[in-house]
């Protein structure tokens, strides 16, 4: 048996911390502590509640030792893209503003007026998503100046938990290339592109690769949990380690399922030219300098706003239900406009969007699921086609991965619209994939190759074919 692994990772709608070792050649997971991941206003700023996260994955620590567990190392993964800035005492100097604040509005398009967008592609790679860190930091630029001068350190949120963990300071790969500031061919920061833009350089910490050993927990905190643990970097930016539990990864199309769809396929080098601009697919980086070449569709994140204007009387697969009720409504919207990035009431804009396209409008919880549904299937079914556009060859498998894979009404409709086979799971991919590279930094398991073939041995995954014969 192996030693005990803990991930911590951290969506943009929940929060789980979960244990997993080795056992006879399978890996074996036990959830700790799961916990909700909102967003919360502090002043005019939509933010993120930094310190309630700390003190969760605290909570979760302490459980361990409930159950008699002392975990050799624990790791973190989050979303992407934000950040928190240090002064020179280590105080963070701004609140933990998430991407959905609407400072990044129109900043994109005063970038442009300094980089042209074709070069930043060229040099980067990476999607153009209005709250992309190079545009959060351009408004912080512009709006707070002063902030930006005498921030010391840029630590997005996984490094800043990991700071408070171990008080090291330290980039990590996978999430630095979500920023678009980090060259998709040096794969370090572009001094180029932040000199033009007038950022400080010397804010940002070297960038480690996953599996690194950042450190240890820090005194105060052994002693607090009566047990040390190596802090080890995984893919930090938390589709990263998703995207390493896509058991068969060769010629599979993944859907990240969870508050985004994040669908792509994994790549040995970064795919830059216009076709892949014109559809806005991006290369994050991935493990061992691999790359994964995909594009953000707004994702669950809907119906988590649906559920939530409904004050939660309807849980997620009670949704599915009365979805699959609505046959005969149809109505679909842009799941990717701008509008649903953060609307006051979804309910509304989804009616508003129907309405203007000249479509029914969804009334019931059902019609609403459904158009939800509907809408995310007719997205991903765009990007599969950009995707074997791109690449020229059709790809026989669709895996989707995440939370989202537990909806068996989204997976058939990706199978009988595509004609695919549809594999569902593992649920819990991006802790799977942030326990599998903490055991591969401890030298449980050799490489990605040997830790996918764990994978695909430990975890069921549901496959679904086309429920019709195609004409
Ligand atoms: N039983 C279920 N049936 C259908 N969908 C589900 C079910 N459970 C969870 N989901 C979907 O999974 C999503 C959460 O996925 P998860 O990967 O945990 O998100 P994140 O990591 O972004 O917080 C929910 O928004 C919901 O739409
Ligand atoms: C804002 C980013 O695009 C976002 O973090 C995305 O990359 C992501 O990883 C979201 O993961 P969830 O688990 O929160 O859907
Ligand atoms: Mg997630």
């Amino acid at each position: 048996m192996s030693k005990y692994c803990l991930a911590v990772d951290i969506g943009a709608s929940s929060g789980r911390l979960i244990l997993g070792h080795l056992e006879k050649g399978k890996l074996k997971l036990t959830e700790i502590h799961r916990f909700d991941n909102n967003i919360v206003q502090k002043g005019e700023q939509y933010c993120w509640d930094i310190e309630k996260l700390f003190h969760e994955i605290k909570i979760g620590i302490n459980k361990c030792k409930e159950l008699e567990v002392k975990p050799e190392s624990i790791g973190v993964d989050t979303w992407a893209v934000d950040f928190v800035l240090l002064d020179e005492n280590n105080n963070p100097l701004s609140n933990a503003v998430a991407y959905r604040d609407p400072r990044t509005d129109g900043m994109m398009e005063k970038v442009f007026n300094i980089i042209p967008k074709e070069k930043l592609y060229l040099e980067t790679g990476i999607q153009f998503q209005k709250f992309n860190t190079i545009y959060q930091l351009f408004a912080l630029k512009q709006k707070s100046p002063d902030v930006l001068e005498k921030a010391k350190a840029f630590l997005m949120i996984p490094e800043y938990l990991n700071f408070l963990l171990t008080g090291k300071k330290a980039n990590e790969y996978t999430n630095a290339t979500s920023t678009q500031l980090v060259n998709a061919f040096t794969k370090n920061w572009d001094h180029e592109i932040l000199d033009q833009l007038g950022i400080n350089k010397e804010m940002f910490q070297d960038i480690k690769p996953p599996k690194t050993v950042l450190g240890t927990l820090s005194e105060e905190l052994v002693s607090e949990f009566g047990f040390g643990m190596k802090v080890v970097l995984p893919a930090t930016h938390d589709t990263g380690s998703a995207v390493i539990s896509v058991p068969e990864i060769e010629d599979t199309i993944y859907i990240s399922s969870g508050t985004w769809s994040l669908i792509g396929v994994e790549n040995r080098f970064p795919i830059c030219v216009p076709k892949a601009l014109e559809y806005n697919f991006t290369n994050e980086g991935g493990i061992d300098y691999r790359f994964r070449f995909l594009k953000n569709i707004m994702g669950l994140w809907m119906i988590q706003e649906v559920k939530r204007n409904y004050d939660d009387k309807f849980s997620f697969s009670e949704l599915v239900g009365l979805a699959r009720d609505e046959k005969e409504f149809n109505s679909i919207v842009n799941v990717d406009d701008d509008r649903f990035l953060k609307p006051n009431n979804m309910i509304k804009e989804i009616q508003g969007y129907c309405k203007e396209t000249h479509q029914q409008v969804p009334q019931t919880p059902g019609q609403m699921a459904k158009c939800v549904y509907d809408s995310l299937a007719d997205s991903y079914i765009r990007a599969i086609n950009e995707i074997e556009e791109i690449f020229e060859k059709k790809f026989p498998k669709v895996n989707v991965i995440g939370g989202g894979c537990q909806n068996e009404m989204l997976n058939q409709l990706i199978a009988d619209r595509t004609g695919k086979e549809v594999c569902a799971g593992p649920i819990e991919a991006t802790a799977i994939g942030n326990i599998v590279s903490q055991l591969m930094a401890l030298g449980e398991i050799e490489d990605i190759t040997q830790a996918r073939a764990i994978i695909k041995d430990s975890f069921e995954v549901k496959t679904y074919q086309q429920s019709f014969q195609k004409g």
